[in-house]
């Protein structure tokens, strides 16, 4: 067997990059009521080297609290986080990763330039600063003082300084938040380009946004209310996402059989009019017309964003 010290690279390379075990999170309510919010609950997830995965979900599902949990940022209330084996405060002391959150970490007075040679300094090491503000888009405004950057051109430098370590695991909370359709376009551009670079890298972003997630990740893990309420491939989230809804006239005789039918998601009844969503309208729709008296059948397709929001109602706070 050949022996690998654990401070070393080659010690962890069949750990996962990131292994989250039951990791749950209260806080006590905001505005001091002794009510308490579990903000993160009961959360099992294991990431594999070089994954890219979109943690999705609305306003409070608990993605920021998740990414705070596994950088370190915050101790979990139970359950536990690790990074590469390794706790994640370590693992981020030791450069293997780095993370873009949506606010903080700028120095306003500073130039973009004097930003990433302060962070590289405090490194230790040499990266190569020009080539990283390249790849970050960044490298031609670096005498433009951080004040004076857009939001987006923030995003990009926040995106070059956690490159300066060039880590193994990248983490970045809503990071196109607040930017317009160009900019989100010209980050998301670059963190492709890094990704050709480096396809090894591990990647783990948190975003509103389904047609983000499906253009960038390999797998969608959408929470709601603190939960992971799917895990999929981009493909296998958008069958279920998805859904199509149909309307019928017809009596509850019927509902027993209709539940049981391939890809019946949800049925809900009032009086007469029933409300499906499925998966498969074809095999519904065939069910009904040939053993039931349904009558005023409709079918509609339902929107991307609304379809996210089905998938995630009733849990998000
Ligand atoms: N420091 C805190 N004190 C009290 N409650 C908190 C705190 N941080 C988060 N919460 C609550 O925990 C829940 C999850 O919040 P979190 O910010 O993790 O969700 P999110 O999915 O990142 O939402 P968003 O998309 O709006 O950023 C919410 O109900 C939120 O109000």
């Amino acid at each position: 067997m050949r022996w690998a010290p654990l401070d070393h690279p080659e010690g962890m390379t069949n750990q996962p990059a990131i292994q989250l075990t039951d990791l749950t999170r209260d806080f006590g309510r905001r505005g001091g009521t002794s009510e308490r919010v579990r903000a993160v609950d009961g959360v099992d997830l294991t990431i594999q080297p070089g994954e890219v995965v979109a943690l999705l979900g609305p306003n409070g599902a608990g993605k920021t609290t998740t990414i705070d949990l596994l950088l370190g940022l915050i101790a979990p209330s139970s359950g536990s986080a690790g990074l590469f084996g390794d706790e994640p405060v370590r693992a981020v002391e030791r450069g293997r990763v780095a993370a873009v959150m949506q606010t903080g970490g700028l120095l306003p007075r500073l130039t973009v330039g004097e930003t990433l040679e302060l962070v590289a300094d405090l490194h230790g090491r040499l990266p190569d600063v020009p080539e990283v503000a390249r790849r970050a888009g960044v490298d031609g405004i670096l005498r433009r003082r951080v004040v004076k950057c857009s939001g987006g051109q923030q995003q990009r430098l926040r995106f070059a300084l956690a490159l300066l370590p060039d880590p193994d695991l990248l983490v970045l909370d809503e990071p196109t938040a607040g930017m317009d359709v160009s900019g989100r376009r010209a980050f998301w551009a670059a963190i492709r380009d890094d990704l050709a670079r480096r396809p090894d890298r591990t990647v783990l972003f948190a975003t509103h946004y389904l047609a983000e997630a499906d253009e960038m990740a390999d797998r969608i893990v959408l929470m709601s209310g603190g939960r992971i309420v799917a895990d999929d491939t981009p493909a296998g989230i958008k069958a279920t996402a998805l859904a199509r809804r149909v309307r019928a006239e017809v009596g509850p005789e019927v509902d027993e059989a209709l539940r049981a039918l391939p890809g019946v998601l949800e049925l809900t009844r009032l009086g007469r009019t029933l409300d499906i969503r499925t998966t498969d309208s074809d095999a519904l729709a065939r069910h009904l017309f040939a053993h039931t008296n349904a009558c005023d059948v409709e079918i509609a397709a339902e929107a991307l964003d609304d379809a996210v929001v089905a998938l995630t109602s009733g849990g998000s706070r």
